[in-house]
């Protein structure tokens, strides 16, 4: 079953087309990894799916129950615990403190947070333990779609391919669907089921490719022969390094 579906989605900021005719959609439970040369309007894409930004041509369907989003900023509420950081979707929709304390110990485990971290605040926890407050935040409502925005891109690499593993494992146990937005096309071959590539000039979807296995399958000499097998033989991915500064009139 679709749970997303981005039909001809065409947008524009102060009369510039940054979007022309998207089309993408995104099935049960599927990671979605989506790629493409900076600025060619992948976070508008997500804004746009979310329902954050309205487009300007095209329509969204949407057949999930919950969304949530995650940033490469964490976005942390600096004056408040990492518990009260984690349950504010909860009390935003009325659930007493009472009711919020099991769904945020268990959010926060499938997070990999120890409980003694609860009750630090953001100043107090490293840049990988605010990451993971964000997605636990994230997965306290019990989603059944998340938008990942370059949520690791901050991170380095050991960190990024915890997180990476963390995404994967939470995935396949609470069965969400994801819209994966990265630059990194090893990122994107370890955490989606499939990869879809923005046309470079701004002509929607190039191309999609799938991949083998399950996301978490896929060893470290997979992902890298994918890459090379992407980057070097397939026309596909050959301008996705580009920096896009597509200028409009
Ligand atoms: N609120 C806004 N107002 C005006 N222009 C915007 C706004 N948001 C994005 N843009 C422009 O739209 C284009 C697409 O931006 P977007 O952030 O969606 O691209 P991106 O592919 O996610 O970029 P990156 O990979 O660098 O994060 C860019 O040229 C950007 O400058």
């Amino acid at each position: 079953m679709t749970v997303l579906e981005l039909q001809r989605i065409g947008h524009s900021f102060f009369g510039r087309k940054v979007l022309d005719a998207i089309s993408l959609s995104v099935g049960a439970g599927e990671i979605v990894a989506l790629v493409g040369p900076s600025g060619s309007g992948k976070s508008t894409i997500a804004h746009i799916a979310a329902g954050v930004v309205d487009a300007r041509e095209g329509r969204v369907v949407r057949r999930y129950h919950r969304h949530t989003m995650v940033f490469q900023d964490p976005r942390l509420m600096p004056w408040a615990t990492a518990r009260d950081n984690i349950g504010f979707p909860l009390r935003l929709a009325g659930v007493r403190r009472g009711g919020r304390d099991g769904a945020i110990r268990a959010a926060a485990l499938r997070a990999g947070l120890l409980p003694e971290d609860l009750d630090k605040y953001p100043s107090e926890l490293s840049g990988g333990m605010r990451q993971r407050t964000a997605i636990a935040r994230a997965l306290v409502t019990d989603p059944d779609f998340i938008y990942f925005d370059e949520p690791f891109t901050a991170l380095d690499v050991a960190l990024k391919r915890r997180m990476q593993d963390l995404v994967i494992k939470a995935a396949a146990s609470a069965h969400f669907a994801a819209l994966f937005i990265t630059h990194d096309l090893s990122e994107a071959i370890r955490i989606s089921h499939r990869i879809l590539v923005l046309d470079a000039n701004g002509r929607g979807i190039a191309g999609a490719r799938i991949l083998p296995g399950a996301p978490g399958s896929r060893d470290d000499a997979a992902v890298f022969a994918l890459r090379q097998r992407f980057l070097t033989e397939d026309p596909l991915f050959a301008r996705i390094h580009d920096i896009d500064e597509r200028l409009r009139p």
